[in-house]
């Protein structure tokens, strides 16, 4: 058994793994940041059994959090702990950047869940705090993505520079707006939704490639309704990956 963490700027997930798969059906435990929750998370970790096989992350948020969570690790458990980053090529995935550290390793993790679950030539998007797309040919190679902010930054983005612009929660959605909450709430999911569609076939067009574009992320069920292509939603994608990692070898 290992334990493995998916650390981004929004939420932390986790998830053990056994012989290449998540295991459990909730597959990923969801915290948002902060030093409480951590610590609450590190709390609900205290009545699990110090995982055999070690535990493996990505982490893309501020280093304090992996520190933490390295000091928790060695304190508690004493066994191999191992943070990614991203290597010229792993998992299957050859890297487009020319510093391949510089690309997320969560990214990473994703296009090697996406080569594991048969689907390339892919477009991976990973909907969280900032949106991620990362186009794969069908032998693995990574052509290269771009990245756009997420929901959550857009609107805040809004609330922070605009007086009279509220800060909005779930609610209805209506491309023909009648009071603001409902306009921001609508723009910004419709708009996302456009984005996304609009950049899947801009990178499918750029590549030359037919890409079957996979949806994961914190936002992506939200957004899955207002996509018009046709998206394979895998909820977990990157924690998929690190799974596969674990298994495989690195
Ligand atoms: N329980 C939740 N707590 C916080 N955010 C949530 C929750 N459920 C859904 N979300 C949405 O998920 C988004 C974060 O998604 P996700 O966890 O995939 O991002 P992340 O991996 O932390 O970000 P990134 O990797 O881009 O830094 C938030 O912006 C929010 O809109
Ligand atoms: C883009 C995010 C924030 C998505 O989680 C993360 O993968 C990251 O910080 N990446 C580093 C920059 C890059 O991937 O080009
Ligand atoms: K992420």
């Amino acid at each position: 058994m290992k334990l493995l963490l998916d650390i981004g700027n929004s939420r932390i997930k986790w998830a053990c793994a056994e012989g290449g798969r998540l295991v459990g059906a909730a597959a990923a435990a969801v915290l948002p940041h902060g030093g409480a929750v951590l610590e609450e998370l590190l709390a609900s970790w205290a009545v699990l059994q110090a995982p055999s096989g070690g535990v493996l992350g990505v982490s893309v948020a501020a280093p304090r959090i992996a520190r933490e969570i390295d000091d928790w690790v060695e304190r508690h458990w004493a066994c191999h702990l191992q943070w990614l980053t991203t290597p010229r090529a792993g998992g299957g995935i050859q890297i487009a950047y020319p510093q391949p550290a510089a690309l997320g390793a969560d990214r990473w993790a994703a296009m090697v869940a996406a080569r594991h679950r048969g689907c390339l030539p892919a477009c991976v998007v990973d909907c969280g705090t900032a949106v991620t797309l990362d186009a794969v040919d069908g032998a693995g190679r990574h052509l290269g993505g771009v990245i756009v902010p997420g929901l959550g930054a857009m609107r805040r983005s809004l609330t922070e520079r605009a007086h009279q612009l509220p800060a909005v929660g779930d609610g209805c959605i209506e491309a023909l707006a009648t009071d603001t909450p409902t306009g921001i709430r609508s723009g910004t999911l419709l708009g996302l939704a456009a984005l996304i569609d609009g950049l899947v076939d801009r990178l499918a067009e750029r590549s030359g490639l037919p890409l079957q574009p996979l949806l994961t992320g914190g936002d992506a069920a939200l957004l899955l309704p207002w996509l018009t292509r046709r998206y394979e939603h895998a909820p977990n994608l990157t924690l998929e990956g690190l799974a596969v990692l674990a298994e495989e070898g690195i």
